[in-house]
């Protein structure tokens, strides 16, 4: 089993990271203190439930805690305040109290969605991150909760850090490819904003890591995580640095949004994102193998590189102005200045954004 430690003074916690540790997860919950006389609520969804629910309940139960169960429709639809009120009836119904813990088991829907009923219920209570898909190397780690607002993604959410990450590499055999995919993105844009020896890693090894091969996924893992601790563990709540992990987002978020949260996943949305980024960078006057090179590794693990094109740029163009880094009157873009190095830039005109959107739509 592999240890990274998100550092965060007094908030301070681990991630674990191994094949078959939720064999391990009674023992684990006993260090870390979780309460055995308070109710667990764990939330999963539809597929993960199918596939991961029944033993992690019995470990659970085996080793004297007292667990209910809540499964939410598969899906980023889940992730709405509709949904989180029917997880909130469920912990009332379970009595949930102050000293309960709420875990996270399943993709970055389940954990940003079960982490923010953790951080309101009751004005905050203990939770615990069991991600189940690649991209939740990402959403597991930082402590940013969230649900949706049909105008804007993650527009409803809050800082709340998990009292530890378990990642069983395991749970992640039961992936569909094009899950696997797009959460290799979000680990992709980790080698994009801090290492490029990692991301040439990446590149070389992407068959092995959309073939779930476990050493590959199990390094690629730990390195994602490590650059996402790194950066939380300087900046927790986005004053500055944490920005830098938003390469993508501001169009890929918006992408999400005009496409009703159902067309494209996130992690897709955000490599469509990347290469607007690059596309960016290279009107601030960087160079073009930046472009060339963020496309050809996203392209080379099949994600896409170009906006639908029934996709209304207005729309786009209105959804991104909720981008959270767009503040006091100004447009924030993560710009990628080489491979591994970004920088966080206030001088993106709204005519280039607008150019690069329209550019998006006839890419190869
Ligand atoms: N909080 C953060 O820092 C952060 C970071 C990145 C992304 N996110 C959020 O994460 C979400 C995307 O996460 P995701 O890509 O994991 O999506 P997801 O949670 O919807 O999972 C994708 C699909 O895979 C299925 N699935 C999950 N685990 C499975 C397994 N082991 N076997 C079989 N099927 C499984 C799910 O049911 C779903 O259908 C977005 O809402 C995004 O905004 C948050
Ligand atoms: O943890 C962060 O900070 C990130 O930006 C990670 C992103 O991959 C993630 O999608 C996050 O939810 C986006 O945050 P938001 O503040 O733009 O909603
Ligand atoms: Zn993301």
């Amino acid at each position: 089993m592999k240890e990274l430690t998100v550092d965060l003074g007094e908030r301070s916690y681990p991630i674990y990271i191994g094949e078959g540790i939720l064999d391990q997860i009674g023992g684990l919950f006993d260090k870390h203190g979780i309460s055995k006389i308070s109710p667990i609520l764990l939330v999963t969804d539809s597929h993960v439930a199918e596939h991961h629910l029944a033993p992690i309940m019995g470990k659970l139960q085996e080793s004297g805690y007292s667990v209910v169960s809540h499964i939410v429709a598969a899906g980023e639809k889940s992730k709405s305040l509709g949904v989180l009120e029917d997880i909130v009836t469920t912990a009332l119904q379970a009595g949930l109290d102050r000293k309960s813990t709420v875990v996270a088991l399943g993709g970055g829907v389940v954990g940003d969605l079960a982490g923010f009923v953790a951080a309101s219920y009751m004005r905050g209570i203990r939770f615990v991150q069991i991600p189940t898909t690649i991209l939740a190397h990402d959403s597991s780690v930082g402590g940013k909760v969230a649900v949706n607002h049909p105008l804007a993604k993650n527009i409803i959410g809050a800082f709340h850090q998990p009292e530890m990450v378990l990642y069983d590499t395991a749970t992640l055999q039961s992936l569909p490819e094009r899950i696997v995919r797009e959460g290799l993105s979000e680990m992709i844009k980790h080698g994009l904003i801090w290492d490029a020896e990692f991301t040439q890693w990446m590149e070389d090894n992407a068959e092995k890591l959309i073939a779930l091969d476990q050493e590959a996924l199990q390094y690629g893992l730990y390195q994602g995580c490590r650059v996402k601790s790194i950066v939380v563990s300087q900046d927790e709540k986005e004053n500055d640095l944490r920005a830098i992990l938003n390469l993508g987002h501001t169009i890929g978020h918006a992408l999400e949004a005009v496409a009703n949260y159902n067309e494209l996943h996130h992690g897709e949305a955000i490599s469509i994102g990347m290469v607007g980024s690059a596309k960016l960078a290279m009107k601030l006057g960087y160079p073009e193998h930046i472009y060339t090179v963020t496309k050809r590794i996203l392209q080379k693990f099949g994600l896409p590189t170009r906006i639908p094109a029934h996709l209304d740029t207005d729309a786009i163009m209105s959804a991104m102005m909720h981008d959270k880094k767009f503040k006091e009157g100004t447009m924030v873009f993560i710009i990628p200045t080489a491979i591994g190095k970004v920088e966080i830039n206030k001088n993106v005109s709204t005519a280039w954004v607008r150019d690069v959107v329209e550019q998006l739509k006839q890419e190869a």
